[in-house]
């Protein structure tokens, strides 16, 4: 049995019903083995970063304990996505669901696919702020700042709600 990790996954929608595609998305990552929720923020409604136009999201951020290794948790993450019809059509642009590995315990991994701490993340206000919620004196690997500095210093054109 493998030691478990404390992982912090951001996720995020701007498609369709995006309470019930964020509650669909919970319901399946609480059934995968490996896999226990701890704890998840509020939904926060934020404004599109990357290709702006397109649909305000809906964003929280949630931690979870995990057995599985990174890439499988990757592979759990995206059947989840392909289930919840994630089409990847434009990058950036407007998606039913999007779930990204913020943070897997204090490990940085730079791998094809796989980079953990998530790299844009702390130019995040959509994650920086739902993780300051649930976890605000986490370190972020790698980043001397703490998440309240991070934020302080984010540009004011992110709006999070
Ligand atoms: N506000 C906001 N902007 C985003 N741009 C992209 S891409 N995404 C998808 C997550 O990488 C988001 C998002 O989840 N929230």
């Amino acid at each position: 049995m493998n030691k478990a990790v404390q992982a912090f996954l951001g996720l995020g929608t701007n498609l369709g019903d995006r309470i019930k595609s964020l509650e669909q998305a919970i319901q399946m990552l609480s059934k995968e083995l490996g896999i226990s929720i701890i704890q998840i923020s509020s939904v926060y409604e934020t404004s599109p970063v990357g290709l702006l136009e397109q649909p305000i999201f809906y964003n929280i951020v949630m931690e979870i304990s995990t057995t599985l290794p990174p890439e499988e948790l990757l592979g759990r993450i995206l059947e989840v996505e392909r289930k919840l019809h994630r089409v990847r059509t434009i990058r950036w642009g407007p998606r039913t669901i999007d779930i990204d590995i913020l943070l897997y315990g204090n490990e940085i991994i730079e791998q094809e696919g796989l980079q953990i701490p998530h790299p844009r993340m702390t130019e995040r206000a959509f994650a920086l702020i739902p993780l300051q919620e649930i976890a605000g004196d986490i370190i972020i690997p790698g980043i001397r700042r703490s998440i309240n500095e991070l934020i302080a210093h984010l540009p004011s054109d992110q709006v999070v709600r």
